[in-house]
């Protein structure tokens, strides 16, 4: 029997990228919100156990009536002022008996196109490699530099460069305490392998679809509308 992990779903951001009137995760496509396509996505996966979403305190769009999906628990806690501080209450709200040492997998709400394949890799990395394990896509374009004028200062060098994407895998307690760590040095980390770098944690890499994107503008929402549009 394969271990199943619980997830957390940081899901408390206005979206100002995005504009609009309400924020992007509740933003419907194909009849339901992103949100719900996201928690669709990751409940599927027979190695989910559960999620917990990560709210904001005025979130009235929350479908107060979802306890479950796809037979697994689905749980709420209210989120923070920043992605991380989100995670973080999240992570203290997890079931008891989610311990200290179990992988959690985190993932935005804000990318409901993760898939199976990606979501095997994952867990593939995970089994193997204890200390941690992200989806990312390595950099396939050339990287420019600008400068205060929008011209191109400098051509960057992208040998070994990957976009971080999510879920982002590491155990409970660990993550937990390298979120504080950060947290108390002031350093508003952007995502969780940021925080485990700083407490010498280094992931490991496990190439996504690129189709794993996040939604944060209105063009990628456009982009997610023709992937979930009948053809
Ligand atoms: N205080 C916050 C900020 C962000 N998030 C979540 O973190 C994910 C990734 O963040 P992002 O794409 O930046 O979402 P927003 O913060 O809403 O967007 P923006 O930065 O454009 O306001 C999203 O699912 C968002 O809901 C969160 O849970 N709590
Ligand atoms: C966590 C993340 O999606 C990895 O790329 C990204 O850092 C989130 O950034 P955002 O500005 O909070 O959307």
């Amino acid at each position: 029997m394969s271990i199943t992990h619980w997830c957390v779903i940081p899901a408390a951001g206005s979206g100002a990228r995005f504009g609009g009137d309400i924020p992007k995760q509740y933003v419907e496509v194909a009849g339901r919100s992103i949100l719900l396509h996201t928690l669709d996505a990751l409940l599927s996966h027979p190695r989910i156990a559960g999620a917990i979403v990560a709210l904001s305190a005025g979130d009235a769009l929350w479908p107060v009536s979802l306890s479950d999906m796809h037979g697994k628990p689905v749980r709420t806690c209210i989120g923070g002022t920043s992605r991380a501080a989100s995670v973080s209450n999240a992570l203290a709200a997890l079931p008891v008996e989610v311990t200290g040492g179990d992988a959690v997998l985190v993932h935005d709400a804000a990318r409901p196109n993760v898939s199976h394949v990606d979501l095997d890799a994952l867990f593939a990395a995970l089994d193997s490699h204890l200390q941690g394990a992200i989806l990312a896509a390595p950099v396939r374009d050339t990287l420019k530099r600008a400068d205060d004028s929008g011209d191109i200062a400098a051509t960057e060098p992208r040998d070994k460069l990957w976009r971080a994407f999510t879920p982002q895998a590491f155990p409970r307690g660990l993550l937990a305490k390298a979120l504080g760590d950060a947290a108390s040095a002031g350093i508003d980390v952007t995502d969780e392998a940021m925080a485990m770098e700083r407490i010498g944690i280094h992931a490991r890499l496990v190439e996504s679809s690129e189709d794993n994107f996040k939604i944060t503008t209105p063009a990628d929402l456009a982009r997610f509308e023709f992937m979930v549009s009948p053809r």
